[in-house]
């Protein structure tokens, strides 16, 4: 196992939401005093979505300039706009409308009524990507040429599904065996609704840190597969792998199939 993978247990969904939203604070902060501004990448599901709430609800949240993080998501629902089932909206409802963020800097994937189709959301994803990636070279004084494929991901944060799956990346789909591309179109999805965008395993994986959030006694099957070593395109969690760091962090029935060696109770 890389040494850059550890597994936190927390006692319960609430407390596992309430500790990951004090971390992302905490490295927002930290990555903002060292470089002026951060970016995270968000998540849908329950756990992801709670810990925005948590961040809201943190008087913490007052010491992040907002208007320097820079938003982006590992994956959307391909649906309308105001669909209760974006993760735009979602996310929005539990954080974004209540801090003061710079609009520039949320960067949403197409939707249903602004896209024609799921790749040409992708692809429109791919090109804002690229277009943060130069913007990001140029400031250091690099040539935009040679920038990557996308910005600098700081904390990407990931939920987890019960057939192992992250962002919208489904165990033996064309999404987990895409390569070459930052961001793809799903159609079919498992987990409905069937269309969606998501980021790609290499986009996922540029991340400095990367964060499972799980919680639920369905997902400790998942997360004893992911941690195993299991092949990506079958567990597609088993892929994800942070430059500097991968936390899966769960709540106890989550973590109830990690073998011991792999736990790192904190005090
Ligand atoms: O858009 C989505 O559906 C998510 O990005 C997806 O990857 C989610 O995070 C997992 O399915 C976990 O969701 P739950 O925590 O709700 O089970």
């Amino acid at each position: 196992m890389s040494s850059n993978i550890r597994v936190t247990p927390h006692p319960s969904f609430d407390v596992l939401a309430a500790t990951t939203a004090a971390r992302l604070i905490t490295r927002l902060l930290d990555v903002q005093s060292e470089r002026g501004e951060a970016t995270v990448v968000l998540t849908g599901g329950s756990v992801g979505i709670a810990t925005l709430a948590a961040v809201a609800a943190s008087p913490a949240r007052l010491a992040v300039d907002w208007g320097k993080v820079n938003f982006w998501f590992g994956d959307d629902r391909f649906v309308e706009t105001g669909s209760p089932d974006r993760n735009l909206r979602q996310a929005s409802e539990a954080l974004l409308d209540h801090i003061p963020v710079d609009p520039a800097r949320v960067h949403a994937m197409a939707a249903s009524d602004t896209a024609a189709d799921v790749d040409e959301a992708a692809a429109l994803y791919v090109a804002e990507l690229a277009a943060a990636a130069a913007a990001e070279w140029e400031n250091d004084d690099a040539s935009p040429a040679q920038a990557p494929a996308v910005p600098r991901f700081d904390v990407l944060l990931l939920g987890l599904g019960p057939d192992a799956h992250i962002a919208s990346l489904f165990p033996e789909m064309a999404g987990i065996r895409t390569k070459g591309t930052p961001a793809v179109g799903v159609r079919n999805s498992p987990k409905p609704p069937p269309e969606r965008v998501s980021l790609t395993l290499e986009a996922i994986n540029s991340a400095q840190e990367i964060w499972i959030v799980a919680a639920g006694a369905d997902k400790a099957a998942a997360v004893g597969l992911g941690l195993a070593g299991a092949s990506e395109v079958q567990v597609p969690a088993s892929g994800a792998r942070g430059v500097n760091k991968t936390l899966w962090l769960l709540d106890e029935a989550a973590a109830a199939k990690v073998p011991g060696a792999l736990m790192r109770r904190e005090p």
